[in-house]
């Protein structure tokens, strides 16, 4: 070995020891934290903040989002100390609702995959689970209508978000392509990756199933299957990539939101989410959403959705950048309350940080 590698790596083990003392006493002070803080122990905004600030102060040359995600995990850690978390999301094991649980809450949690979105919510609302992860919407599948639904009719509260790049894999037992005869995957997958499937397997017919964990399960299975499913299924089933990233957009993106029975505190950089229902008559929307304007109150999404009231009546989902606490936030609010038929605040969260 030469003299320079030698030395880099004495300096790397200097380097580590320092680090793990440091670690160690982050830790010490985290769990103090818990024994004086009052009420819940976790506290997303300050989690968001702690990853914004190190971001802003990172010098390099580790890139931002290499940096927040060693920290998400300290934090996870951290917070282990003081009671790791229960998190239910929608399953089973190997889904792109498991990567955003464990991108938003860290390793140390626990997970707990649920059958189904409202089975998610169920567990929260009952307490067998302190948060939930639960997709909202895809950015070319658009909204979880299901999940839309289910946050009006629960009282849980919106506590973060998660937008989680979905990069798609073609995966199987088998070393090569050559042998499948079927392939396996959820209609979504299938969906983003028709033009790649179209050019490069025209002639393997597909078969949907209920998750791409489930057809990475089957794929597994069987040496004549082949599978399209996320990065942790292919772990979780030990596959083959043997191709990746096969999504047409290769900005393909889902949103979750974390839900919680507690609401978020400000961070410095929030959202909001409410419902509201307005009279079915005309320029009724336009006066709904007209204190949001005055007050300066930027809105980045407007959803509507069939209420279940009547026919050809809706709702509409409001996200707007601020926290409920926030003057000019609860000014808005104040006003849409007076003037809707109907308005339900889902939460005040932090913007994803990662
Ligand atoms: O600041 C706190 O309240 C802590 O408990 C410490 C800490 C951290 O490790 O930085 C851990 C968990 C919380 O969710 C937020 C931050």
């Amino acid at each position: 070995m030469s003299d320079e590698l030698l030395n880099l790596r004495k300096n790397i083990d200097r380097l580590d020891e320092e680090i793990l003392a440091r670690l160690a006493e982050r830790a010490r002070n985290a769990r103090r934290i818990g024994e004086v803080k009052q009420g819940n122990l976790y506290r997303p905004e300050r989690e968001a903040q702690v990853l914004r600030r190190l971001a802003e102060a990172n010098p390099g040359p580790l890139p931002d989002e290499a940096v927040q995600r060693i920290f998400r995990e300290i934090m996870s850690a951290c917070l282990a100390l003081e009671q790791p978390q229960r998190v239910a999301y929608l399953g089973p094991a190997g889904t792109f609702s498991e990567s955003a649980s464990r991108k938003h809450f860290g390793s140390a949690a626990s997970f707990l995959p649920m059958a189904a979105i409202d089975d998610v919510f169920r567990a929260v609302e009952a307490g067998n689970a302190d948060y939930g992860v639960v997709p909202v919407e895809n950015s070319t599948e658009g909204v979880v209508g299901g999940t839309l639904d289910l946050l009006l009719a629960n009282p849980v509260r919106i506590c973060g978000e998660v937008k989680l790049r979905i990069h798609q894999h073609l995966l199987s037992r088998s070393e090569g392509i050559g042998a499948a005869k079927r392939l396996y995957s959820h209609m979504q997958s299938l969906a983003q990756c028709h033009e790649w499937l179209n050019r490069n397997l025209p002639n393997l017919p597909r078969v949907p199933v209920a998750s791409n964990a489930e057809a990475a399960r089957l794929a597994s299975e069987d040496p004549e299957s082949c599978a399209i499913a996320g990065e942790a299924a292919a772990e979780l089933y030990g596959l083959n990539v043997l191709a990746a990233n096969i999504e047409d957009d290769p900005n393909n993106t889902t949103r979750f939101f974390v839900i919680g029975r507690h609401d978020a505190g400000p961070s410095g950089q929030d959202k909001t989410s409410i419902v509201l229902s307005s009279a079915n008559r005309p320029g009724a929307m336009y006066a709904l959403l007209e204190p949001l304007a005055r007050h300066g109150v930027d809105m980045t999404k407007l959803q509507s959705r069939p209420a279940r009231s009547g026919l050809w009546e809706y709702v509409f989902y409001v996200d707007f950048l601020g926290h409920q606490d926030d003057p000019e936030v609860a000014a808005a609010i104040a006003e849409l309350q007076e003037r809707a038929a109907f308005v339900k605040i889902l939460g005040s969260y932090p913007a994803a940080a990662i």
